[in-house]
């Protein structure tokens, strides 16, 4: 919808009514072209200005429109209405102008912006280009090179970027639609000629041919498979080649093809699974909703490696106090010099004054007494975590929120240490934790929801999109990584090389296959909990046989790889070799290969072909399976949760959607089917048995992801 007014006498002023965001919705569409047309009808009125309502200008195109049938007057011709206008039309923008929201401003002859909004074309992020006339008109305005740039990352400009790169005309740090009146009542008599953008020539650069080129390989290299990228370059070297008709009929071809495309569907899916996440909800019913975080101003961090340091630079980054614990000195030392380069590396890269002065150091942990929230990332060992608890329950206030940052041990355990169990959650970081977006919380069947609602809010303040799960070994996330982890193993002892597992997965679009991956995070890690938990004890100490472990087939090639000192990068030998330890370019291995051969032999496993499709489906597939586990066991309480880990955590592409959106798209009866084949091929692998849920989803007639909850709840209810 749209509103019209006339203000100070001569001015249309429409203003887009949609909230929260004033999309794009069939009602606005028909409401702006209705009062264009009045606007143009009235004598009186002798200039337009349009706006959003609440201090928003457009977020673009309705994203929930798309799945549907498309109604009401189409985007483009309404834009080219607005541009072909005889009276002047001015954008106020506020808040954000994004997508077709930005679309819309560039039809418009002048754009106006405050100086907090932010404009941009973030199409791409959905697997679409911006498909009504930004792609042409962008270049135009402000040149090949910035618009590739804008429209290749969709990512979002300041006002002030946007006034340098010529995008807006003005900005104003006073009421935009009063500063937009005022503009639109002194150009009412401009002529308009030039104030056409689709009517500019496309200036480029000299090299133009080598830019589109350059940009292209780069796009092809960091885009992991997705086409939104590819055809968005596609698009402006349309603008910069063709006229401007033949541009937008490119621009249109091109679009067409992304539209109906799995990945704009897997993308859509995930914008919105991204907010899902948001709206939590325990199995005791508690919800977001219902349950108020406490406030925390003055957090602790216990541990200060890897993991504690990168989580004391996200909290002062965000503007907490921080006390940051190391009993060591030497450690504690080395740890404060670490964050304060971190601190400063960031604060260069953001243009702000580095957060050095939010962080105490300590040795003791006497010294968190009084704050809200203690996070405690010391070596994952239950047993000195339990100490941790003890220690931080006696010293810490009564009503102090307890957080470990294990990556999957059992959180009840930690909190049966304290006097407030309730007051225990899990806050799983990912490393490096200042970088990475992800944070699983964990809630106990202790936690209260006010800890939960909490963890959760603070995970939002500090930038992470966070996920709250239950309480079971690995959370989400390190549990579905296990059986995949598992599968990559048994294919190597069935004739796979690691470079040809990593091939297939990279192909399908992980940043890094699973053993590059394991020799970037050491080998070492999985050894150490192998080890805790008695699985990867050499056979004459347990008389077990190597290949099976507690009924269950177990490989125990990882295992033999540490014992040979091979722990990934940080050695320079792992599944691949490297030039020497810590140096990051994997090379195929031909002493692992032997190695391989050798074992193969050692066991009487016949090698065999193993094809793309078997590395994909088997590891793909059986974490999956896992994931339909953890759904039944309400772990998660929806795919959405599951795809967002997967995504923010473990660099799943994000144009399959995530593996819950994956399997629905491949088929859920063609997963369960190739789970069975392949359980019958290996029936002492649990984890290829296909779950309860699959089998009921299926048998439901494989539902679309949005209906899967009703399933779950009904399998649930059953148990
Ligand atoms: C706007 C934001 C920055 C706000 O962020 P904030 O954190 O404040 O809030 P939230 O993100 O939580 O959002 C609040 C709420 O709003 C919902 N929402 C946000 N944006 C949209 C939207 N654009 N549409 C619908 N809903 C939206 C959001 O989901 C939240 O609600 P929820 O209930 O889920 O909590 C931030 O939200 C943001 O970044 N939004 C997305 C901005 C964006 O990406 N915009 C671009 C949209 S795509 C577009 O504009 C396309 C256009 O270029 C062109 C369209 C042309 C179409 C032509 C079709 C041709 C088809 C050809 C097919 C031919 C086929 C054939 O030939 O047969």
């Amino acid at each position: 919808m749209a509103q019209y007014t006339r203000v100070s006498g001569s001015v249309g002023l429409i203003t887009l009514q949609s909230p929260p965001v004033n999309a794009l919705s069939a009602a606005v569409r028909q409401g702006i072209v209705d009062l264009m047309q009045r606007a143009l009808s009235e004598p009186e009125v002798k200039s337009v200005v349009i706006c959003g309502q609440n201090g928003i200008f457009c977020g673009g195109a309705d994203i929930k429109e798309f799945g549907g049938q498309m109604s009401g007057p189409p985007l483009i011709p309404m834009i080219h209405a607005i541009e072909a206008a005889s009276k002047p039309v001015v954008a106020a923008i506020e808040g954000i102008a994004l997508g077709g929201g930005l679309e819309l401003a560039l039809g418009c002859h002048y754009r106006i912006a405050h100086s907090k909004a932010r404009v941009g074309l973030p199409e791409v992020t959905l697997g679409l280009l911006p498909g009504a006339g930004g792609s042409q008109r962008l270049p135009r305005l402000i040149g090949v090179p910035a618009a590739l740039d804008l429209i290749t990352t969709g990512r979002h400009v300041t006002a002030a970027e946007a006034l340098k790169f010529g995008l807006v005309d003005q900005i104003t740090d006073h009421n935009t639609v009063n500063v937009a009146v005022k503009f639109a009542q002194r150009v009412a008599d401009q002529p308009l000629d030039a104030r056409r953008i689709s009517t500019y020539p496309c200036l480029c650069p000299s090299d133009v041919a080598v830019l589109f080129e350059e940009v292209m390989q780069r796009v092809r290299r960091t885009a992991r498979g997705a086409i939104a990228p590819i055809a968005c370059v596609q698009a402006v070297r349309a603008a910069a080649t063709l006229p401007y008709n033949q541009g937008m009929e490119r621009e249109r071809e091109l679009m067409a093809t992304l539209f109906t495309s799995g990945q704009a569907r897997a993308l859509q899916y995930f914008f919105f699974a991204q907010r899902a996440v948001g709206r939590w909800s325990m199995p005791s019913g508690a919800r977001w909703d219902t349950s108020k975080p406490r406030p925390v101003h003055k957090a602790a961090v216990i541990g200060l490696g890897t993991m504690g340091r990168g989580i004391t630079v996200a909290l002062a980054q965000a503007g907490f106090s921080v006390v940051a614990v190391e009993t060591q000195e030497k450690q504690l030392m080395e740890a404060k010099q670490a964050i304060s380069g971190m601190l400063e590396r960031g604060a260069k890269r953001r243009g702000v004054a580095p957060a050095l002065d939010k962080i105490n150091y300590g040795r003791n942990i006497q010294s968190v007494a009084d704050v809200d929230l203690v996070i405690e990332a010391v070596f994952e060992d239950m047993a000195l975590k339990k100490k941790v608890f003890q220690q931080l329950s006696a010293v810490c206030k009564p009503s102090t929120f307890l957080c470990s940052n294990t990556s999957g041990l059992d959180i009840d355990q930690l909190a049966c240490q304290t006097r407030n169990p309730e007051l225990v959650v899990g806050m799983h970081f990912f490393a490096p934790a200042h970088v990475m977006k992800l944070l699983e919380v964990v809630y106990g069947p202790k936690s209260s929801p006010l800890a939960v609602a909490t963890a959760m809010q603070l995970g939002k303040k500090i930038g992470k999109v966070s996920v709250a799960v239950g309480n079971c070994r690995g959370f989400v996330g390190n549990r579905m990584l296990k059986p995949y982890l598992e599968q990559a193993l048994f294919l190597l002892e069935e004739g796979a090389t690691p470079e040809f597992v990593d091939q297939v997965l990279e192909e399908f679009g992980f940043a890094m296959g699973v053993f590059r991956m394991s020799d970037l995070s050491g080998l070492d890690v999985g050894w150490k909990v192998r080890m805790a938990d008695g699985l990867a004890m050499p056979d004459p100490t347990t008389g077990q046989p190597t290949r099976l472990r507690q009924g269950r087939r177990y490989s125990p090639l990882g295992d033999l790889l540490c014992e040979q000192g091979r722990f990934g990068q940080k050695t320079g030998r792992g599944w691949y070799q490297y030039d020497k330890p810590g140096s990051q370019v994997a090379k195929p291995d031909p002493w692992l290969h032997s190695f391989l051969d050798e074992y193969r032999a050692r066991h009487a496993l016949v090698a065999h072909r193993i094809d793309h499709q078997e590395v994909l489906e088997r590891c793909l597939y059986s974490m999956i399976n896992e994931g339909f586990r953890i759904l039944e066991d309400g772990i998660a309480a929806g795919p959405e949760d599951i795809d967002v880990i997967y995504v923010f955590g473990y660099s799943w592409p994000r144009h399959h959607g995530g593996p819950m959106f994956y399997a629905a798209t491949v088929g859920l009866n063609k997963v369960l089917e190739r789970l069975e084949h392949y359980y019958q091929a290996h029936p002492d692998v649990p984890s290829l048995q296909p779950c309860h849920l699959l089998r009921k989803l299926v048998a439901s007639g494989s539902p679309p992801i949005q209906k899967w909850r009703e399933v779950i709840k009904k399998v649930r209810s059953q148990l």
